[in-house]
């Protein structure tokens, strides 16, 4: 039996949630929203430092167009996931949203933070839109299963430093914590800096093994593979 890890950092889309969700109900409402939300908020304090900091990446542009631009080119970019997670929260409030999560994986958070286990939450969404997607989702409120949550503000997915900033911010050594995502170039840069891996190989999403590390079709499958308690519903 492996030596269970004290910690999984769990990515999101692809890994806790369904691509199609992300892709077909997530950014098409933000996308759909934008110009009435930033019309509304213009005075906001918040949106208006969004904004600048849209210009400073984009000097002389209309950042209305550089943040649509950004959508359709799916840009990993902080002030665009910051700009969703804010669009994003009233659908939530108001239920038009609701938080998708693969069955397997309420059962097995609940299981593992019963164990002992922390969990952490690293997704190119904002903190904000993490926090919604759990909060709301369709297994109920389940932010308090987590002890952290970390975006690109601690620097981008593909890059190794950043999980030993993530590392470090659990007060953890790397080799503690167990990487979870469907994106092997997001593997690679966390087992470059310590951290255990296993890709997510969800079917539904059409997703293929890299084969550079252990691999699981569910959240089961992680569970049996490292020691990890198993749920039990
Ligand atoms: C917090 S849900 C929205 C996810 C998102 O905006 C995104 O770009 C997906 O990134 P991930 O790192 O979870 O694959
Ligand atoms: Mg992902």
């Amino acid at each position: 039996m492996p030596v269970p890890p004290s910690c999984v950092l769990t990515d999101i889309e692809g890994t806790t949630s369904a691509i199609a969700f992300v892709k077909e109900t997530l950014f098409p409402f933000a996308q759909a929203e934008l110009d009435a939300f930033l019309d509304a908020r213009a005075d906001d304090p918040e949106v208006a430092a969004i904004l600048a900091e849209v210009r400073a990446a984009a000097p002389g542009e209309d950042p209305r167009a550089v943040l649509r631009r950004w959508m359709q080119q799916d840009a990993k970019v902080t002030p665009l996931k910051t700009l969703q997670g804010l669009i994003w929260r009233a659908g939530y409030l108001d239920g038009r949203l609701k938080g998708h999560l693969w069955p397997d994986v309420a059962p097995c958070l609940r299981a593992w933070a019963r164990a002992g286990l922390r969990l952490a939450v690293y997704s190119s969404g904002s903190v904000e839109a993490q926090r919604l997607l759990f909060g709301h989702s369709v297994a109920g409120d389940l932010t308090p299963l987590f002890a952290g949550f970390f975006d690109t503000r601690v620097g981008g997915k593909r890059e190794a430093a950043s999980y030993a900033t993530i590392a470090a911010g659990l007060y953890l050594p790397p080799a503690e914590v167990l990487f979870l995502s469907d994106v092997a170039e997001e593997l690679d840069a966390a087992a470059a800096a310590g951290l255990r891996t296993c890709q997510l190989v969800r079917a539904e999403d059409g997703m293929r093994a890299c084969g550079r590390h252990a691999e699981a079709t569910d959240f089961l499958g992680v569970a049996r593979l490292h020691g990890l308690p198993a749920a039990t519903g």
